[in-house]
């Protein structure tokens, strides 16, 4: 009897559980759900903030962006955050800021700086990004006694981890995103040499000619598409031609926007041409990487940085073809036309034109045809159409 009771007992217990908590796959879902739950917590309480980077000490910032300083912290259950504090320049109500960053909160990849939560004080507003330990990708590949550090596979890794970023922004986030300020300081490696794209959907958190910020983000800084200085047309191609500058930055090593190397051409992208149309690519290569390249690699690679930067933004390839083009690791990839010159006006050729330099390898971008009929997602919705130049090179700000 006393033991028909436990039988009993132990069944209905069996049962409760499985109804109570469910088999252990249930179990598991049933824990990923709650994790879930808890990962929607996007909004940090400022006391929260303020105890992680210890009242925003001197000692814990470090540095300081267009976009305010950026404090190192450590929340209550170990996770490493980087806080930055926006300047009080953006005209965004706090309703907006908000959706904006409950939006961005959800981008999630690994080649993405994974946007933790925010939190908004009274007129403070503030990002919390996930903590990436290593350095940002100009000072290692601009400093030169770090730069070896940077050897070939792993500048092809970053090569390939960046167009990955860049894909997801684009096409595979729920809403595309334009990041609009690709450079190698926005490229940041965790201690694997993994990269991670930094400040992503800034333009949509400063909406343009809102802010003097944009001021700086549109000035011309050698990763600017040239029709996007110009014209104001901000579409997923400026982001490409920004990539392929950054490409051409991680093979020679030279940066763009300080380009002195005593030869004959006027920035990095002109002698990159240069010397591809000449079939002297290897010779681009950083002095630092010595006979560590891999020959094709590199080939293929020069060729994609000058198909992202021509001048005529149609041509560019998508992130989509960048990736595919970077996995085949050769293909029958296209001939580039001339690299445009940020703040140049781009010209278009005419397509059949175009078409036809693309298979005989000329460069069809003298063409004077100016059908300026580029078609551009503006994730702002702004597109000034005025194309006059400021000396100073930077892209006029629309009239309010
Ligand atoms: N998530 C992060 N993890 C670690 N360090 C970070 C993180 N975000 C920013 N930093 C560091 O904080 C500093 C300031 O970054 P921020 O992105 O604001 O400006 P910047 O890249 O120096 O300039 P800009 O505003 O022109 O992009 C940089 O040194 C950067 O490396």
């Amino acid at each position: 009897m006393e033991k028909d009771k436990s039988h009993t007992h132990s069944f209905l217990h069996s049962i409760v559980k499985h109804f109570k908590f469910g088999s252990p796959k249930e179990r598991n879902n049933e824990a990923d759900v709650h994790q879930m739950a808890a990962q929607e917590q996007k909004i940090f309480a400022y006391e929260t903030l303020t105890a992680a980077t210890k009242n925003f000490s001197a000692i814990h910032k470090l540095g300081e962006g267009g976009f305010g300083p950026v404090y190192k912290g450590k929340l209550n259950d170990g996770r490493e955050i980087a806080v930055k504090k926006l300047s009080h320049t953006s005209n965004q109500g706090k309703k907006e800021f908000m959706n904006e960053a409950k939006l961005l909160a959800r981008v999630q990849h690994r080649n993405v700086v994974n946007l933790v939560g925010y939190c908004v004080y009274g007129t403070e507003k503030l990002l919390v990004y996930e903590y990436v330990a290593h350095e940002s990708l100009d000072k290692l590949l601009f400093k030169s006694e770090k730069r070896e550090e940077l050897d070939w596979k792993r500048r092809v890794g970053i090569i390939t981890g960046v167009a990955k970023g860049l894909l997801y922004l684009h096409e595979d986030s729920h809403n595309c995103i334009i990041h609009r300020d690709i450079k190698a300081s926005n490229i940041l490696l965790d201690e694997k040499w993994t990269p991670k794209i930094a400040d992503f959907g800034m333009a949509r958190l400063f909406p343009e000619d809102q802010t003097q910020v944009n001021t700086r983000v549109a000035g011309t800084n050698g990763y600017m598409a040239p029709e996007y200085v110009m014209h104001g047309n901000l579409s997923v191609k400026a982001d490409v031609f920004s990539y392929g500058v950054l490409v051409l930055e991680l093979i020679t090593g030279q940066r763009n926007s300080s380009f002195n190397l005593d030869v004959d051409a006027q920035n990095l992208l002109d002698w990159a041409y240069k010397m591809f149309k000449k079939g002297k690519s290897l010779e681009l290569v950083d002095s630092a990487l010595a006979s560590r390249m891999v020959a094709e690699e590199v080939a293929m690679c020069v060729r994609l940085g000058l198909l992202c930067t021509q001048g005529d933004p149609q041509l560019r390839p998508t992130m989509r073809r960048v990736v595919a083009m970077l996995s085949r690791k050769q293909g029958n990839m296209q001939e580039p036309t001339r690299p445009g010159i940020p703040g140049s006006r781009y010209r278009r050729p005419p397509r059949r034109h175009s078409a036809l330099s693309s298979t005989l390898g000329t460069s069809g971008s003298d063409s004077s045809n100016n059908d300026n009929t580029t078609v551009t997602t503006s994730a702002t919705g702004t597109s000034s159409a005025t194309a006059e130049t400021d000396p100073k090179g930077k892209r006029p700000m629309r009239e309010a």
